[in-house]
């Protein structure tokens, strides 16, 4: 069973008939946009799309969900996925380095639908590093204030190509892991704090619903 699949169709039965729809990034939301472009196509339903990552772009491409921006349209709804989602609804989000522009698509928007298989259900955020998105000449700094706060950050490094992951917005992205996140609002304010951070992907008070996959089919929280 597709848990993410589940999750990610289920959402797409939320959008409703001229809808302007943040396009959340990753295997999660990659479901929740191939739905939305066959309700458009099945039930002739028009939306626009407001993706949160090229990848995310190319997929509404690629499903013909016409795509526009922040300057032109104001966001009905954003759903998007989740890397880790705790009791009180905070996240930990980034996990593909979309987490910048994520922020900002998912807090413009009326209401937020974070979509996720149920083995992202936490209790304490911070098994999962925080992704941070920094300028790449604040590397050394950066390092050092994490260091302090107690966290153990790594550069992020790309898989087929030698050196650092680059961000849709050029920039380096730090994965620093605290291991357990006892106050996740205070500790996402305290990093966007640091110069060179251009944001973190700790996502606190935003979510409005979460639409799980599970084995048992979907589960609503919230
Ligand atoms: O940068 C990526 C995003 O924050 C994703 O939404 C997050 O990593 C969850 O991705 P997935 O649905 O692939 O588990």
């Amino acid at each position: 069973m597709n848990l993410k699949k589940i999750a990610g169709f289920a959402a797409a039965e939320e959008i409703q008939d001229g809808q302007i729809i943040g396009l959340g990034t990753g295997s999660t939301t990659h479901y929740f946009i191939e739905k939305v472009g066959m309700r458009m196509k099945e039930e002739e339903i028009n939306v626009m799309g407001i993706p949160t990552s090229y990848q995310s772009f190319l997929l509404a491409k690629e499903w013909k969900i016409p795509v526009t921006t922040l300057e032109e349209h104001d966001v009905d709804i954003a759903v998007d996925g989740a890397d880790e989602i705790d009791p009180n609804f905070n996240l930990i989000k980034g996990g593909g380095a979309a987490h910048t522009l994520e922020k900002i698509v998912d807090y413009s928007a009326e209401k937020l639908i974070i979509i996720a298989d149920d083995s992202k259900i936490v209790n304490k955020l911070g098994k999962f590093p925080v992704p941070l998105e920094i300028i790449s000449e604040s590397r050394k700094p950066v390092f050092s204030a994490l260091e302090d706060m107690g966290a153990n950050p790594k550069i992020r490094m790309a898989q087929y190509k030698d050196g650092p992951v680059i961000s849709d917005n050029g920039n380096f992205i730090v994965d620093a892991d605290f291991r357990e996140i006892d106050n996740p609002i205070q500790l996402e304010k305290d990093l966007n704090s640091i110069p060179g951070v251009v944001e973190n992907g700790i996502f606190s008070q935003m979510v409005d619903q979460v639409i799980l996959g599970t084995s048992d089919g979907v589960e609503v929280l919230k």
